[in-house]
Formats: C-alpha cells, sequence, structure tokens
C-alpha cells in the first residue's frame, strides 16, 4: 500500500469533513476573490459558485418579468453568470449600435461562444442561425434571401396563406367556435405550419386536420388517416429538433458523452434528427423528379424548395443577387440545411406573433375599428375577393399594428453576440469573447426611446411621428448583418392573417378579463388565449 493510500484509509469522518470543508471554503473564497477583482465589473445579481444566476432566474419563474426588473435596478448596462459564463446584457438603443450595424466589418457576427453541442450537430458550420464560418454563413444566407424576396414567391405565400386560412375557417365552423370559447393558442402553430409547409414544399402539413380530428372524431377531415400520421410524425420530429438543439447547446460534453442518461438523451436526439434528415431528402429528391417532368418553367409552382432547386439552373426564377459568389446549382445538402432552418424558424415565430396581435386589437376597440376600416377601404367589402400580395403594401395602419405589438410584446426577448475583438460600447471597454445579450424586450420597453412604452399606440409607427423612431430602438426581427431573412414573408404572413380574421371577425375574449398565458421558451411561446370567434356584422 502506497503511502498516499494509506494517508487516505486511515482518516476519520471528520477528517475527511474538515478536509471537504477546507476546500470548499477555499473554493468560496477564490471565486468570490476573482469575482471582486474582475476586469470591467459591471453591476448585477451576486452569482452563486458553479451555477451563477441560474438560481435567481429559476425562482422569479418569469424570464420577461425577471429581465424587466434587472433593467430598473441595475441600469442599461447589467451583467448575469450562466453557471461560469459571463454575459454582458445591453438594454439602450445607443448601446447596441456597433453590434447591429449592417457594415460588413461588424465585429458581432458571431451569435455564441464555441460550443461542442453545436458543433456535435454540425450546425456551427452549416446552415444559418448559428453558423460560425463568415463564408460558409455568407453562401446559405445568401441562397435563402435570393428566394425569399422573388415577388413570385410572395404572392403565391399569400394565396397559400389564405388556402390554409379557408381550411381552418371551414374547422371552426364545424366546431361551432363562433359561439363557444375555444384556444385560440392551440390552433395558431398549427395554421402557421399548415401555411409554412404550402409555402416551403407545396405540401399539406395536415396539422390542423389532427387537431380538428381529436376534436371531432367521429366525422373526421377528409384527408386519408396515413397522410395526417404521416405529417404528424414529420412536424413532430421538427418540434424535437427545437429541444435538441436546446439540449445539445445546453449540456455540459461531459454529460452528453460520459453519462448513461446523457449518452441516450443525445441517441434519442440523433436518431430523430437522422430521421428528419432522412425524410427531408427523400422530399427533395421527390420535388427534383417532378421538376425535371416540367419544362416550361413558368408552369411550376414557386414554393421554396422549388425555388432552391432550380436556383443558378436554367429553370431559375429567383430574383439574381449578382456579386458572383454562388453560381453552381445548390446540392442536396445545402438545400436540407436551409429548408430545415425555413420551417423551424417560420413557425412559432409568427403563431405566437398573431395570438399577440389579436388580443391587443380585442383589448383596443378603437384600434380595432381603424383597422377594420382600413382592411374595408383597401380590401372591398365583397369577402369573396382574394387578398393579392400587392394589396398588402397599401396596408399602412396594419403595418402599424404589428410593429407595435412586435414592440410590446416581442417574441424574441433577446438576442445574442460575442464580441469577436476589443472593443468600446457607450465608454465600456469589452473584451474579446465576451457574450453579449441584446435585450430586445428592455429597448422597446426603454422609456428613453418610447414615450408611455407599456402603453399600445400603433400611431407611433405612423407620419409624422414615425420619423422620431430612434435608430436600434425597434428589433422585432433583430437587426445588422444577421437580422431575420424571414422577416419580408413574416410581414407577409401576418398582414394576411389580419385581412383574414378582422375583415370577417370580431373576435371576442372568452371573459373581459381573459389575457394570453405565456412562458419564455426560446421564443415567448403562448400557449392559451381564450376567444370566441363571432363573425363580423358589415353595416
Ligand atoms: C414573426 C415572425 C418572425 C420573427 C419575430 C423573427 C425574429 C427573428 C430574430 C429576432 C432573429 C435574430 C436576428 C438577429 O440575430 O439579429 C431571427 C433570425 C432568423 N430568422 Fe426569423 N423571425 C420570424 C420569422 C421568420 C421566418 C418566417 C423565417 C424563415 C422563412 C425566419 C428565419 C430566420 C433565420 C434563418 C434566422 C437566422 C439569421 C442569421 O443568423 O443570419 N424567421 N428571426
Amino acid at each position: 500500500m502506497s503511502t498516499l493510500t494509506h494517508l487516505i484509509f486511515s482518516l476519520s469522518f471528520w477528517d475527511v469533513l474538515i478536509l471537504f470543508g477546507t476546500f470548499f471554503i477555499l473554493y468560496i473564497t477564490r471565486f468570490y476573490y476573482l469575482y471582486f477583482t474582475r476586469d470591467n465589473p459591471f453591476p448585477g445579481p451576486l452569482p452563486l459558485p458553479l451555477i451563477g444566476n441560474v438560481a435567481q432566474l429559476i425562482i422569479s419563474g418569469d424570464f420577461n418579468k425577471w429581465a424587466l426588473e434587472s433593467q430598473a435596478k441595475y441600469g442599461d448596462v447589467w451583467e448575469v453568470y450562466i453557471g461560469n459564463e459571463r454575459q454582458l446584457w445591453l438594454a439602450r438603443a445607443d448601446l447596441v449600435e456597433n453590434i447591429l450595424t449592417a457594415s460588413k466589418d461588424n465585429k458581432y457576427f458571431i451569435r455564441n461562444l464555441p460550443n461542442s453541442g453545436l458543433d456535435a450537430l454540425g450546425l456551427s458550420s452549416n446552415g444559418i442561425v448559428f453558423n460560425r464560418n463568415r463564408e460558409r454563413w455568407h453562401f446559405y444566407r445568401k441562397m435563402f434571401a435570393q428566394t425569399l424576396t422573388t415577388i413570385k414567391f410572395s404572392r403565391q405565400a399569400t394565396e397559400w396563406v389564405q388556402q390554409a386560412f379557408a381550411n381552418m375557417e371551414g374547422y371552426f365552423m364545424e366546431l361551432g367556435f363562433d359561439k363557444k370559447e375555444f384556444n385560440f393558442a392551440e390552433w395558431m402553430p398549427r395554421l402557421t405550419a399548415d401555411m409554412t409547409f404550402l409555402i416551403a414544399m407545396d405540401k399539406h402539413a395536415c396539422t390542423m386536420a389532427s387537431l380538428y380530428n381529436s376534436y371531432n372524431p367521429s366525422k373526421p377531415a377528409p384527408y386519408p388517416q396515413e397522410v395526417v400520421n404521416e405529417a404528424d410524425k414529420f412536424i413532430t420530429a421538427l418540434q424535437k429538433f427545437t429541444s435538441t438543439i436546446k439540449y445539445f447547446l445546453l449540456t455540459p460534453e461531459v454529460i452528453r458523452t460520459k453519462t448513461p442518461s446523457g449518452r441516450s438523451q443525445s441517441k434519442e436526439h440523433m436518431n430523430n434528427l437522422n430521421w428528419l434528415h432522412e425524410s427531408v431528402t427523400k422530399i427533395i429528391q421527390k420535388k427534383r423528379k417532378e421538376i425535371e417532368t416540367i419544362d416550361d418553367k413558368s408552369q411550376l409552382k414557386s414554393d421554396f424548395l422549388t425555388l432552391m432547386i432550380t436556383v443558378n439552373t436554367p429553370k431559375d426564377m429567383t430574383q439574381k443577387r449578382g456579386d458572383g459568389t454562388v453560381e453552381e446549382p445548390l446540392t442536396n445538402e445545402d438545400i436540407k440545411a436551409s429548408l430545415i432552418e425555413m420551417l423551424s424558424g417560420g413557425i412559432d415565430t409568427t403563431a405566437n406573433l398573431i395570438c399577440f396581435i389579436v388580443y391587443l386589437v380585442i383589448k383596443h376597440p378603437e384600434v380595432k375599428a381603424r383597422l377594420q376600416q382600413e382592411l374595408d377601404t383597401v380590401l372591398g367589402t365583397d369577402l369573396s375577393r382574394l387578398i393579392k400580395y400587392e394589396d398588402l403594401n397599401k396596408l399602412v395602419y396594419t403595418d402599424a399594428v404589428i410593429k407595435e405589438t412586435g414592440r410590446l410584446m416581442p417574441v424574441t426577448s433577446i438576442n445574442l453576440r460575442v464580441a469577436e475583438e476589443d472593443d468600446v460600447i457607450g465608454g465600456y471597454p469589452i473584451k474579446s469573447g465576451q457574450q453579449i445579450v441584446i435585450c430586445t424586450l428592455g429597448i422597446q420597453h426603454n422609456s428613453k426611446h418610447w414615450s408611455n412604452p407599456k402603453e399600445f399606440n400603433p400611431d407611433r409607427f405612423l407620419e409624422p411621428n414615425s420619423h422620431k423612431i430612434e435608430r436600434y430602438s425597434l428589433e422585432i426581427f433583430g437587426g445588422g448583418v444577421r437580422i431575420c431573412p424571414g422577416r419580408q414573408l413574416a410581414m407577409t404572413e401576418l398582414k394576411t392573417m389580419i385581412a383574414l380574421i378582422f375583415r370577417k371577425y370580431d373576435p371576442e375574449l372568452a371573459t373581459p378579463d381573459t389575457v394570453p398565458k405565456y412562458t419564455y421558451e426560446s421564443v415567448n411561446q403562448c400557449y392559451e388565449l381564450m376567444l370566441r370567434f363571432k363573425p363580423r356584422k358589415i353595416e
């Protein structure tokens, strides 16, 4: 037996306790010594060793409230520790200027610190959202934007939103939602999933059909059960992909790869991801074959997938961005990454924002009256007239309602960036590698930029007031080089949905004090909004 082993075995229970106690006290002393002598200290809640401020966040129980309370307590710049990671939170427009500049020299291109989980999922160098490689990101981003800004695509998208909405109206009528209250928030992600599937690949997601069937099993929707089941399986896999990202992003590598529970969870996530990838590849291959059979490109549909497959081929229908950087047709792998991001980025965001819009409009009858007046003027009172993409630009007040809802109740409360070089922000020195949290909610509620910030007032976005809006004070879609590339499509979808709802209906809250219930996941996820969907009486 070695001397060390001998020594260890000779220790009594009390010796071990004292030893651990001493290490513990030394660890804590060192932790707080380093904390109180850190470079560039900012105000913020006192962190605990190992977990940082996570406990305070969990105890507060409401992410948005916690963010706004922190801003009220510490000012527009504060620091938060998530585990050992020090984050700098910014909640004033001038402080995010360097970060959200659209300049190519932007020092804040990267979203988050290096992460082995995202590397394992291949997301650090593929697709758009988490890509850390500028060249690869630029490639995906360019193709994505080129497709989404094609006029033919926007026109087709406007039609598909109406098709999906008409489907939903049919279900509402069958279920008697004009007379009885129902959870609107349960239907919206299904409506946006159905329309996003049509827009993305001219395919029915059937998620509304499957919800309708659960209400009315004796008279199911007119889709074969296997089509509904297959669509359900796909959408479940897609939703699980979002939790896969969260799991891989937040779980330390050692737990993911070395513990039995971590290994089994990782395996389950990877199996789901592989299934999703195989299914998307099959969808792409099938679409390629369909496109081959059509010689005249004017006969092709302009869904996202068709546009991606035909880009840089003789059948290309996209608006060219002639910087000469991508001239080859896209591979299945490239298209797969983009299609999955289109499907996962566009469903929940739009669904949650439309819930908040409908709630705020119902709560403000004067806003509803002006909105309906604009819809009647621009679109006419003949409800059978289809809404055209060109109509949407004329809906100026509707546009202001969307912006004001996005300001007051943003879908994404925060946005992430990392400083790639040393910098100075608002006079504060920032070290390279610093994780920055842009507190969108705090900026959009900051009384330095907005008078009566808690008040819902779409007039802020109309002339002459709109001239006074400060740069970077509105970030519904983020900003700078990484601004949301789906924003134009999102606005097209939202305006069309608002027109479809308020032209024909006068939705009512279930009770006067009904409020939308939501929690902050990766977006503000609305899970309950109880409404009745009454037809509108047009005089
Ligand atoms: C109401 C709807 C939407 C909201 C509120 C929203 C919001 C956002 C925000 C805040 C960002 C971060 C931007 C930044 O870092 O500065 C973002 C990024 C992104 N969004 Fe959206 N979005 C919406 C709809 C969509 C749609 C419909 C799509 C797809 C068609 C989409 C695809 C993306 C992608 C791919 C990114 C990553 C951009 C990058 O890293 O370069 N989003 N979105």
